[in-house]
């Protein structure tokens, strides 16, 4: 301790000084960190969150900190999310590309549960009576239809394409996605961002696709997108989350819902993002190009809901070492 009543510890990696006498409670507090929402390693030993009100730090402690971000009511069966005033149970949302034919695409969609799908307005048939319909096959009365912007490359193209998709069928809330280049189909954040302020403007309530970056996604909202949807991968890729820092950093960093959109493989992978704290996810490929679309659909609607429900019972802190699972105190 030094004369001036602080003690040196690292937390997180950086060195700091603090009072004397301080709880790994106040130290929580200090940090502008609710305690119930912490878990934290002291000197590589987890401290059961129940007694952090009670351990007083010493000079020369090392700890990490890890903050379990939102959270739902645990307490509470209902666990819904809302989006431009609209509520929803599921958190999955499917696309309507690459199936073999509507039919197929309509039975995945009910067995995700999914209660909205994104339709490519350039390319799915939503408008003309005379051309197979969409709409004859999933019901947009029970259905929320999102059309988004695929194949848009430029903010201009996106942006007439969803007044157009307001003009046929009073969508508002939609899904932007402004690409900048055919190889990589990744989001060009300029573009994107700009289309996000005329549409917003205009009324719209954008959904965006987006570069998995923390300070985009925060232009994003200030720009009035009503959902930041980072990729987890390339489009189609099918690779899985790629970055989870970075999707991590975008849910703490901002107020709105965030669902990893593209690049999903496998039911995992959407589990993942939901224990990252994601509001939900956007996937099409991976259940349009599976053997079995329909049974992936159900096991993406299980994977959600399993990382989802782990996200909010909060994860366990990890250990360097082990430690038995049954009591060794009291051994005959
Ligand atoms: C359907 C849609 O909106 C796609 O542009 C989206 O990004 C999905 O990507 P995956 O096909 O990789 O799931």
């Amino acid at each position: 301790m030094s004369v001036d009543g602080t003690i040196s510890i690292v937390v997180n990696g950086e060195h700091r000084r603090i009072r004397q006498g301080m709880t790994l409670a106040d130290l929580a507090n200090d940090l502008g960190l609710a305690p119930e929402k912490v878990a934290v390693e002291r000197n590589l030993l987890v401290v059961p969150r129940s007694t952090l009100a009670e351990v007083v730090i010493a000079d020369g402690d090392e700890l990490e900190i890890v903050h379990f971000v939102g959270g739902g009511d645990v307490s509470s069966g209902e666990d819904s999310w809302t989006v431009a005033e609209k509520t929803f149970t599921s958190r999955l949302i499917v696309g309507t590309g690459k199936y073999k034919d509507f039919e197929q695409n309509a039975a995945a969609v009910a067995a995700s549960g999914a209660q909205i799908v994104t339709v490519a307005v350039r390319r799915v048939n939503v408008s003309d009576p005379k051309a197979p319909m969409l709409t004859d096959y999933i019901d947009p009365k029970k259905i929320t239809y999102l059309p988004n912007t695929a194949g848009c490359f430029t903010g201009e193209e996106a942006i007439r394409t969803l007044r157009l998709a307001r003009e046929a069928g009073g969508w508002d809330l939609v899904k932007l996605e402004v690409l900048g280049e055919a190889r990589t189909l990744y989001p060009d954040m300029v573009e994107t961002l700009r289309a996000t302020e005329v549409l917003a403007k205009e009324g719209f309530k954008p959904m965006v696709y987006c570069v998995d970056d923390p300070i985009a996604a925060k232009r994003l909202e200030d720009a009035g997108a009503v959902a930041i949807m980072p990729l987890g991968a390339p489009i189609g890729s099918g690779l899985g989350i790629q970055n989870r820092v970075t999707i991590r950093l975008i849910v703490e960093g901002t107020s709105l819902p965030v669902l990893v959109d593209a690049g999903v493989g496998t039911a995992s992978d959407a589990a993942v993002a939901m224990e990252l704290g994601c509001t939900g996810v956007l996937m099409n490929t991976a259940i349009a190009e599976a053997k079995d679309p329909v049974l992936m659909a159900a096991a993406m609607k299980a994977a959600v809901e399993a990382g989802r429900m782990s996200y909010r019972a909060g994860r366990m802190g990890r250990r360097m070492y082990a430690d038995p699972s049954s009591p060794l105190a009291g051994l005959i």
